[in-house]
């Protein structure tokens, strides 16, 4: 199957099991954007040319979101959340980073993926097909040990106690063309904080848009952006395999976040959007998102 038809297929399952919601991205429907100002420290420079993260100042869209597909979830049933950030270039053009509260994902492979969706479809008529499921997590450990993962899983407290992970792998390239793999980590400037299964239950739909919301009227959010720097042995095709704890982390740049901007809510965070001085990794899951997330795009503006 073409990569854009097993997109297409993707898109489709995910409708198949979460409904399909008018106007609304077909994952992380519910969420909330913002402007921000970012602020490179520079200390990049040595390892891309990328604009900016060269020392200085650029606006950016943030957008806040919870996993599901369903815009009308609770809260605590998506204890992953999203963080999306796009940067305005110098020359006019954008790129974007975008992150999850999880460090890595549940599928190795985009077909993976959308199998995985396929079993999934019977859950929404309330007769799971546990057989099958059975059958993939044995043939996909990988997938099985993230689900359960997942499970226990703990939300943040709030969007702006959340660490924002990119999960994919990325190429910073230097002036003379040098390689060096990374991945992406927001840090927040408060502490990290978590809520248990039981407080998170607890939380109306729409509290962490509250919560946020309150925190922003009272001064700027604010993030740290680091890099971890990936070691030659450190798979850069895997979003099922995290690197080792010790690998170098470097800050690269501050991130505050000033106000609402709910125009940035038509934008599409393609993780694939990146700037000379960055390349994609060779991540299969990574570069389908590029596919998907254009159908879904696609599909919820033609609704509104
Ligand atoms: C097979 C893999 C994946 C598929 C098919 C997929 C699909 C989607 C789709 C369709 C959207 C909505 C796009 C739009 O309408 O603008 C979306 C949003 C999002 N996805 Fe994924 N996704 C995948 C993997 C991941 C991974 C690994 C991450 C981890 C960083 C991630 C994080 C997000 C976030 C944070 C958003 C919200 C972006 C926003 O605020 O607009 N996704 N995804």
């Amino acid at each position: 199957m073409k990569k854009s038809q097993l997109a297409e297929t993707a898109i489709d399952r995910i409708e198949k099991v979460f409904g399909t919601h008018q106007g609304h991205r077909r994952a992380h429907a519910r969420g909330k954007s913002y402007r921000a100002r970012f602020t490179a420290t520079g200390s990049a420079s040595e390892l891309t040319t990328a604009s900016h993260l060269q020392k200085g100042e650029s606006r950016a869209f943030v957008r806040f979101s919870h996993f599901s597909p369903d815009p009308t979830w609770a809260d605590a049933m998506s204890p992953v959340k999203g963080m999306a950030v796009q940067f305005e270039l110098a020359n006019g053009e954008a790129t974007n980073i975008v992150g999850v509260t999880s460090p890595i994902f549940f599928a190795k492979t985009p077909e993976i993926f959308t199998e995985m969706l396929g079993v999934a479809k019977s859950f929404k008529k309330g007769k799971p097909s546990i057989t099958e499921l059975a059958g993939l997590l044995k043939d996909y450990p990988e997938s099985g040990a993230m689900l359960n993962n997942i499970r226990k899983m703990q939300a943040p407290a709030s969007f702006a106690t959340g660490q924002y992970n990119s999960v994919h792998a990325f190429y910073f390239i230097d002036l003379k063309g040098q390689r060096r793999p990374v991945k992406y980590l927001w840090e927040p400037e408060e502490a990290v904080e978590t809520l248990s299964p039981l407080d998170a239950v607890k939380l109306p739909v729409g509290s962490f848009e509250a919560d946020i919301e309150d925190r922003i009227a009272k001064g700027p959010v604010n993030f740290r952006l680091d890099v971890i720097l990936g070691q030659p042995e450190d798979p850069t095709d895997d979003p099922t395999k995290e690197w080792p704890d010790d690998r170098e982390k470097l800050t690269i740049g501050y991130l505050a976040i000033v106000e609402e901007a709910p125009e940035a809510d038509e934008i599409v965070f393609d993780p694939t959007l990146v700037t000379e001085g960055i390349a994609c990794s060779e991540d299969r899951i990574l570069n389908f998102r590029h596919d998907a997330y254009r159908i879904s795009h696609q599909r919820r503006m033609s609704e509104q």
